[in-house]
């Protein structure tokens, strides 16, 4: 048996792709989602925030099953958990709502029981549950990460995402669930779309490595998932195009959409450009919109202590919180 403190985690958001880099380059970003996790006599869920709205407040919730794969794997059991949890992360929306939910859980449960899982494990373990490792990479390490999964184990590289990255997302006011945009992909592709994709995507990781951010707009093509799930985001097409001629580095569908995302040199003096440009396209296809500016966040999920917190879990929050 382990004493059973409370246990706290803050988790990013996270983009995926980032373009060219379909399931293997993602970034995470800085809107958070955080869990409170402790022993209980009975499973009790508490949900804040309206991201949370529809998500099943009892063992069926994606953290109270993440958790148990964690005591499970540990050689512990922990069947009855209290759950706090407040999120800022759009659900569906492509901006890696279901990895944090998975790293949130996986870092949560393991603290609770002294740590006995590696980041490594936990890695694995999230890219199993989600099935790529772009996302959950990106979430539990921060940063911008370059993925490869065996089907059981994943590796990344972690870049650290410098300081004049900047990110200016479009959030539809619609759900795309990643099973459905992956739903609409074909099976095989040319070896030229192969060839295509690899030259951008490496010209890409190169490019934020050496911070020659010249390069985005071309590096940031792709045509193995856009041009597929185009029809599925009313002016996407236009935005992926068009975006770099206002401002924007370079442009992308975030994740399995229908977020879009411009990458923006935070140098830049067009934003308010390209902010008009990408709400004036969104208008003309009628579809509503909720636009963020948002930054790379280097930090992966954090684990804050019981001495740490010392404050409620909403009020922990409320200092971080974008809403
Ligand atoms: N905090 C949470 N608790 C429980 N389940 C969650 C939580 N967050 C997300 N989920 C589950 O994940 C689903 C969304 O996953 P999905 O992969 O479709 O979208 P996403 O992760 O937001 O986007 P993307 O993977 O494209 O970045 C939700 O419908 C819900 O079932
Ligand atoms: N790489 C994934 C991200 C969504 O989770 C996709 O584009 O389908």
């Amino acid at each position: 048996m382990f004493d059973s403190p409370v246990v706290r985690v803050r988790v990013p958001a996270s983009t995926a792709n980032l373009g060219p880099g379909f399931d293997t380059l993602g970034m995470a970003l800085n809107l958070y989602a955080w869990i409170e996790m402790k022993q209980s006599d009975e499973t009790r869920f508490h949900l804040y925030g309206d991201q949370l709205k529809g998500i099943p407040g009892d063992k069926f919730n994606l953290i109270y099953e993440v958790a148990q794969m964690v005591f499970n794997e540990a050689g512990v059991s922990v069947p009855e958990l209290e759950v706090s949890m407040y999120s800022d992360i759009p659900l569906t929306r492509g901006l890696g709502s279901s990895a944090s939910a998975i790293v949130g859980a996986l870092a949560a449960a393991n603290a609770l029981i002294g740590s006995p899982l590696s980041d490594a494990k936990l890695f694995d373990m999230a890219t199993v549950i989600e099935k790529h490792p772009d996302n959950v990479g990106a979430s539990l390490y921060g940063g911008i990460i370059t993925a490869v999964w065996d089907g059981v184990h994943a590796q990344c590289i972690r870049l650290d995402p410098g300081d004049h990255l900047e990110a200016l997302v479009v959030i539809p006011g619609f759900e795309l669930a990643t099973s459905k945009a992956r739903g609409v992909l074909p099976a095989e592709f040319s070896l030229q779309d192969a060839v295509y994709n690899i030259s951008r995507s490496s010209l890409l990781v190169a490019a934020l490595a050496v911070g020659n951010l010249e390069v985005i707009a071309e590096a940031m093509k792709d045509r193995i998932h856009q041009p597929y799930r185009a029809a599925l985001v009313p002016g996407m097409a236009e935005i992926l195009k068009e975006a770099p001629r206002h401002g924007a580095l370079g442009a992308a569908l975030s994740g399995a959409g229908p977020t879009l995302l411009a990458l923006v040199d935070r140098r830049e003096q067009r934003k308010a450009e390209l902010e008009r440009f990408l709400k004036e396209t969104m208008q003309r296809e009628s579809v509503p919109i909720r636009m963020m500016w948002l930054k790379p966040e280097a930090q992966g999920v954090k684990v804050y202590t019981d001495a740490e917190s010392g404050r409620s879990f909403l009020d922990m929050i409320k200092g971080e919180s974008v809403l």
